[in-house]
């Protein structure tokens, strides 16, 4: 065995180990992200709902973007962001894709990536993450662009993108650099370390470590609440002055931006990690 594929091994199977023995329940033909609202808050619960491991497709991502709609459409006061999943948030994008696409469905697959984004990290609604299992990849960058994370003990959390052989998208780096502390952040990136909720927390990547998902819950609602004094017009402004950068990134670069994801997922040098990596997946049990 090489030495990537037994890293990669050594990776997936320490996962496995933290994992807790709940069952998947079945899967019936339902929606990919369930949309509760709590007619008290005027929260909006939406639960990513593509089991086993809610990887990012573009149905995934055109469902949040669509529930993201919804909400707005309603004036939502805030959503949660979680999961169905008893032990995943989201396992990140879903390597099946990468390992039998093309440029025509890379390029599909991150242009829903990018209108998800846009509808979460633009909203004109506060979303608190409920991280109750592992955020990995993807998933744990879809957790970053919410406004609050609370996240259940151990899980793992991370950017591994770099262990899949994927260069890091730009506007992941931008968020990333934004969110930890410099040199956590150029470590986080090139190592594509995972983390567990403690050491998260330490680093600024979650905001409070929890014992289930019921305290992520009333975590992210006593966020949420925080809110509910303060005009929200006044939020809103300043939040998208905080965060323009990333969206004047990806609202005036839409194509160069799906150019390069597609470029960094075709290359040889990607391809062979991905197919490493998606055989080290099936063949872990
Ligand atoms: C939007 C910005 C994205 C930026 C660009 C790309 C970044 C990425 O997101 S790359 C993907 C990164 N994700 C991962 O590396 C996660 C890999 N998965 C795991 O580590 C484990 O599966 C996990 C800890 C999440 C769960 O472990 P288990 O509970 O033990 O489940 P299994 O490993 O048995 O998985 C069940 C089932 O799901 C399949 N699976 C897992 N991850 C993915 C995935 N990302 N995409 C597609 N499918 C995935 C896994 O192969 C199993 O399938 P079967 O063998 O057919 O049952």
């Amino acid at each position: 065995m090489s030495r990537n594929i037994l890293f990669l091994s050594k990776t997936i199977n320490s996962n496995v180990r933290r994992l807790c023995t709940t069952p998947t329940p079945v899967q019936k033909a339902e929606k990919l992200v369930l949309i509760d609202v709590n007619d008290k808050t005027g929260y909006g619960t939406l639960s990513m709902n593509r089991l086993p491991v809610n990887s990012l497709n573009v149905e995934l991502f055109n469902a949040l973007s669509d529930a993201y709609d919804e909400m707005e459409k309603n004036k939502s006061r805030g959503v949660i962001l979680t999961s169905t999943s008893p032990k995943i948030f989201s396992a990140g994008l879903d390597i099946n894709d990468l390992y039998s696409g093309d440029s025509k469905s890379w390029s599909e697959l991150w242009d829903a990536s990018q209108e998800a984004f846009l509808k979460i990290y633009d909203a004109s609604f506060p979303s608190a993450a409920a991280i109750n299992g592992h955020a990995i990849g993807g998933g744990c960058f879809f957790s970053m662009i919410c406004d609050y994370r609370a996240m259940v003990k151990g899980y793992q959390i991370g950017l591994n993108e770099i262990q899949v052989g994927i260069a890091l998208p730009k506007v992941l780096v931008m968020i990333m650099g934004k969110l930890l502390p410099r040199r956590h952040a150029e470590i986080s990136l090139t190592q594509g370390t995972l983390y567990s909720p403690e050491q998260a927390s330490k680093i600024n990547l979650v905001d409070d470590v929890v014992v289930d998902k019921a305290e992520a819950i009333i975590k992210c609602e006593a966020f949420l609440n925080k809110f509910r004094k303060i005009p929200m017009d006044a939020v809103n402004t300043t939040k998208r002055t905080i965060r323009r950068e990333e969206i004047d990134y990806i609202r005036n670069n839409k194509q160069k931006d799906i150019d390069d994801f597609v470029k960094a997922v075709e290359s040889v040098e990607a391809q062979n990690t991905i197919k490493m990596y998606y055989q080290a997946l099936k063949n872990k049990k």
